[in-house]
């Protein structure tokens, strides 16, 4: 075991690698900032990778990474093929479970902590959840499934520093601020929980209800409590995890830290450096420049967009799962503090919560990112969809997000929602309509999501003036000039209208916005497949189930044939990496659109002329579907990705 002086000096080198690195790169810092200490002192208690630890969300995980091999791979941090933002299996031996998406870890560890008991193993598992992730209902499911098991062997560290992304809310939050204030920090011994008081029993005693006076809920729920401790101090946090770690039943240490500690521009706002781009450490973040740069990001395109509605209709309210700034809600939650609910990390609450809004005549607008709307998928169904209720959902992140990877990829919604009865989906073109869609979806009398993407889009900005778009119809943006041979029709969902048009001009084909997955303008897919010879459907998202699969499905339903290619997202995670690089390496910008439209017709053209029995189903214009795009992932698996 090293020494306490070694210790603090590995901390100290630990903080300064950490802050070059993400400076350097951009990407998490002021998690990883508040708990280098801890790190430490796990890394020094515990024998990984044979003990596990399981890091909840894992945007805290950097330290652990540098620790664990990796600090010469950190410039390679979110990269194309470089390390990834979050613990991974696949990088690591030491990264115990994948995490990213948060609350996951209580479950995760304590499966572990089962597969030890079966096993009679002598190892042990520890699982690091923050108090922000602590307000989702899963880490409550693992807590309860968990308590009242003595047999088992699992430490779970609450890391509280008072923060969500922006700061933490709720009963939660309240509690834990007054165990502090009650308690105080404790530095071992009896003050610190029943854990640390029986220390001499090595066999430990469960939790009991009411155990104490001012019970925690922690104590309340059955498990065995033990801090507040101080997560900086390395004299205090040490003997405590070296006092908990053989203890049987589940243990829960409360470690009080400071996100951003020991850099001060992010202790001092640590909102700002949760996910910062690169920056000098010496200088810090720039301010945010007061006037508006000429793009604008979708999410400012929605945070202007729910300012306006609110002005002009009282039943307007905002509800984010704890992505304030993220889903551009801060200057929403500024002007209308009454309207808009930071619900914490509770996707499946924030759907319902819409529900209620809306039962009682109100018109909730969630914002939420596509993949964390996979959380709340049966509330979307059972609470939502099936009443018909007016809520609106305000879908960022919808597609391919770039540095996070494939657990924060928005590949999915469209799939997901184009199956539920009583949704519409839409996904804007360009910014305008991005605003034009989000006022349609207040105005409809039932459920309606809008789908955009991260960052900006072609540019076109919106206009102050708000129309409602006539519901499930296309627009026709382009005719082709083509009498005959392969007249091509190419129908774009959402970002893909873009380089669909560009693909359109050097191959002379037709370009339709699509612009709703659901309801689909079946007329205009069903005129486009009969008049063209070729029909190409390009989205931002999955091709399993999306919108092109819906294009397909309209044509069948009428037995109307012809060749069609899918373009979007293949069969495949999405790894993390700059988004323009992978949407390229999927095919979807310009320059894939036209090169796998023209591959295709190539396809078409040989089939014709060589082989006969092709040539007689595509002269009978029997449906052929195909999809050649490889993955991204196979890309950077064979190092073709730069
Ligand atoms: C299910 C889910 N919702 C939202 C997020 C986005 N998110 C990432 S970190 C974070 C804050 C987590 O707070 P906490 O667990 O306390 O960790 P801290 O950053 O304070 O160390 C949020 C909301 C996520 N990763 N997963
Ligand atoms: C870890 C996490 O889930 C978030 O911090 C996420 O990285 C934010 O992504 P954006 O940068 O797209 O808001
Ligand atoms: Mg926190």
């Amino acid at each position: 075991m090293l020494g306490d002086t070694v210790l603090k000096q590995i901390a100290r080198e630990l903080r300064t690698e950490l802050l070059d690195a993400v400076s350097a790169t951009g990407g998490h810092l002021s998690a990883g900032l508040g708990v280098v200490e801890l790190t430490v002192a796990l890394h020094a208690v515990f024998d990984t990778p044979n003990d596990r630890i399981v890091w909840d969300v894992g945007h805290q995980s950097y330290p652990h990474k540098i620790l664990t091999g990796r600090r010469g791979a950190m410039k390679t941090l979110r990269q194309i093929g470089g390390l990834s933002g979050f613990p991974s299996r696949a990088e690591s031996e030491y990264d115990a479970f994948g995490t990213a998406h948060s609350s996951t870890a209580i479950s995760a560890a304590l499966g572990m902590a089962h597969t030890i008991r079966l096993n009679r193993e002598d190892r042990r598992c520890v699982a690091v959840v923050g108090d922000g992730a602590l307000s989702a209902g899963l880490a409550y499911e693992a807590l309860n499934n968990a308590a009242l098991d003595p047999g088992l062997r699992l430490l779970v560290i609450l890391n509280d520093n008072g923060m969500s992304i922006s700061p933490a809310v709720g009963g939660l939050h309240a509690h834990l601020g007054n165990i502090l204030a009650s308690r105080g920090m404790c530095r071992g011994g009896a003050g610190c929980g029943k854990a640390l008081q029986s220390l001499s029993d090595p066999k430990g005693t469960q939790g009991e209800v009411g155990a104490s006076p001012q019970a925690t809920l922690f104590e309340a729920l059955g498990l065995i409590y033990t801090g507040p401790v101080d997560g900086h101090d390395l004299d205090a946090l040490v003997p405590m995890l070296r006092g908990l770690r053989d203890r049987q039943g589940v243990q829960l240490l409360h470690v009080v830290t400071r996100k951003g500690y020991g850099y001060l521009p992010a202790e001092h706002d640590p909102v700002s450096y949760h996910g910062p781009g690169k920056f000098d450490p010496k200088v810090g973040l720039k301010p945010a420049v007061a006037s508006r740069p000429p793009s604008q990001t979708y999410t400012q395109v929605f945070s202007d967009w729910i300012c306006d509605e609110a002005a002009r209709d009282k039943r307007v309210v905002a509800i984010t799962p704890a992505m304030r700034e993220g889903s551009g809600l801060v200057e929403f939650q500024h002007r209308y503090p009454d309207r808009c609910f930071d619900v914490g990390i509770a996707e499946q609450h924030a759907v319902t919560l819409g529900g209620g809004f809306a039962a009682e005549g109100f018109r909730p607008v969630v914002a939420i990112y596509s993949t964390f709307l996979q959380r709340g998928y049966d509330q979307l169904i059972h609470d939502i969809a099936i009443q018909r209720l007016p809520v609106t959902f305000a879908i960022d992140r919808a597609g391919v997000v770039g540095a996070d990877g494939p657990t924060h990829m928005g590949a999915f919604d469209m799939a997901y929602m184009r199956c539920v009865p009583n949704l519409i989906v839409m996904a804007p073109a360009d910014e305008n309509e991005c605003r034009q869609m989000l006022h349609t979806a207040l105005l409809h009398d039932g459920p309606a999501a809008v789908r955009y993407p991260r960052g900006t889009g072609p540019g076109l900005l919106p206009d102050a003036e708000l129309a409602a778009l006539p519901i499930g119809v296309g627009d026709l943006k382009r005719v082709t000039k083509a009498q005959r041979g392969s007249r091509i029709a190419l129908l774009a969902f959402g970002s893909m209208v873009k380089p669909a048009l560009v693909a359109a001009e050097r191959i002379d084909a037709t370009v339709a916005n699509m612009r709703f997955v659901k309801p689909l303008d079946v007329e205009l897919v069903q005129d486009l497949a009969l008049t063209h010879d070729v029909l190409v459907t390009a989205e931002e998202g999955c091709i399993a189930g999306g919108a092109g699969s819906a294009c397909l499905e309209a044509l069948a339903k009428r037995h109307i044939l012809c060749p069609f290619l899918q373009l979007g997202l293949a069969d495949d995670f999405i790894p993390h990496g700059d988004p323009a690089g992978l949407l390229a390496a999927a095919g979807l910008d310009a320059d894939g659109i036209e090169a796998s439209i023209r591959r295709f017709v190539e396809c078409l053209d040989t089939a014709a002329q060589g082989d006969a029995g092709i040539a007689a189903v595509m002269s009978s214009k029997t449906m052929a579907v195909s999809h050649t795009t490889p993955t991204v992932a196979s890309a950077v698996r064979r190092g073709g990705l730069q």
